[in-house]
């Protein structure tokens, strides 16, 4: 057993990862991945909303052997098969969490055959990402739209010279959500680190200056970032790119219609990790009416708040195709960098397996098709 797998066989769960990550990492770096918005209501609902729910074991059913593979189908790319319903979500700065960032987050992703989502804000550049990645890794983009279209167009045309599977736009942002730690702390990126997709010298590789009471985060993105997100926006994106588009950030079903009228290939259900509307309800929460409206039309997706193997199983029995993790990444990352994350994959899957085996379930299908996962009020008996 090596040092590594050693140190971190002591984190059996990822609150243990989260705790030891937040021990080590600087205060304004801490605060910026772990802050939600305002109040931070949509951040705790998140969690809170699955630990509503209860699953409803089923008995004498053999478990033995699992299925646990996903297999996905967007068009416009092969039918890709994955061994868990577990991606890695796009978040910013990996850099400041490791020395190795992106690189070693995208090592985790392609030895784990792993789904992983690369942020417009990686503090790597994309090709650097992709030509890094072991091979096979499947990889799609994240793309924040920039008022200059000429910086959103270069974006996109890089992603796909590079080899990215699919664009995923964010739209759940057009503002930056405000977080008031960042606020506090004057937030903006460590000085040796740049947002490495744009040119050095441009105004856009570097937060603007900060200072308390000012996120140097959020001037950038209100000077630079396009606040006028569309319809027309996403039908020129879904016109202009020559891999599958999907919308990340998705909360209600006649949304979720609209994107797929658009012709989006795939719908990510998210609030952002509670960082941008607070008060917005918890993506397990409305997951729900955007799986109804969708009607396996194309794959919907969730993440936010899925912290355990049965946050797992219950996003799957309410209809989502693949769950992705945000936060626990980076922490995995922070605490031992490709490894760490490694840890992270691993334990979650370790967990869901538990909750299959013990739900009485031995694939994805019957995980979704036994009326498995219940609201509390099921039970309530007056
Ligand atoms: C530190 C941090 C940075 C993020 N950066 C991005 C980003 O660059 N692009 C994006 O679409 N979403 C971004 N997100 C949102 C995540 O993709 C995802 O929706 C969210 O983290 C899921 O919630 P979870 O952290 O509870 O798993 C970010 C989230 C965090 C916590
Ligand atoms: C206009 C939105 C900017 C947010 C960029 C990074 C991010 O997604 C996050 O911090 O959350």
């Amino acid at each position: 057993m090596s040092e590594s797998s050693k140190m971190l066989a002591q984190y059996v769960s990822l609150t243990d990862i989260e705790r030891k990550a937040i021990d080590i990492l600087p205060k304004s770096v801490r605060d910026y991945y772990a802050s939600g918005a305002d109040e931070e209501l949509t951040l705790d609902r998140n969690t809170s909303a699955y630990r509503k729910l209860l699953i409803r074991p089923r008995v004498l059913h053999d478990v033995k052997q699992l299925d646990n593979t996903v297999r996905l189908n967007i068009p416009g790319n092969e039918d890709k098969l994955f061994p868990y319903p577990i991606g890695i979500a796009p978040t910013a700065f990996h850099c400041m969490a490791h020395p190795e960032g992106e690189l070693a987050t995208c090592r985790a992703a392609g030895e784990t055959n792993t789904l992983m989502i690369c942020s417009s804000l990686s503090t790597t550049r994309m090709e650097d990402v992709m030509k890094n990645a072991p091979s096979g890794t499947h990889l799609w983009y994240q793309l924040y739209v920039y008022k200059d279209k000429r910086i959103t167009e270069n974006l996109v045309k890089r992603a796909i010279a590079s080899g990215f599977k699919a664009i995923v736009f964010t739209v759940d942002a057009p503002m930056m959500g405000r977080r008031r730690a960042d606020e506090r702390n004057g937030f903006e990126l460590p000085a040796h680190l740049r947002m490495a997709n744009f040119d050095v010298e441009t105004l856009e590789s570097r937060t603007l200056e900060a200072k308390t009471g000012v996120s140097g985060f959020g001037k950038y993105s209100s000077e630079l970032m396009e606040s006028a997100l569309t319809w027309d926006m996403l039908k020129w994106l879904i016109d202009y790119s020559t891999i599958p588009v999907l919308v990340k950030g998705v909360m209600r079903a006649d949304d979720a219609i609209k994107c797929l009228e658009a012709g989006a290939k795939g719908i990510i259900v998210s609030n952002h990790g509670g960082r941008q509307l607070d008060s917005a309800p918890s993506t397990i929460e409305a997951l729900p009416e955007v799986v109804n409206a969708v009607r396996g039309r194309c794959p919907v997706f969730v993440d936010g708040g899925i912290r355990t193997g049965t946050d797992i199983f219950k996003a799957i029995a309410l209809g989502a195709d693949m769950v992705f993790i945000g936060r626990p990444i980076i922490y995995g990352l922070a605490v031992s960098g490709s490894e760490g994350i490694k840890h992270v994959l691993k334990l979650l899957r370790i967990e869901f397996e538990y909750a299959m085996r013990l739900a009485g379930v031995s694939t994805i299908k019957d995980i979704r098709s036994n009326n498995m996962v219940v609201h509390e009020n099921f039970y309530a008996k007056l």
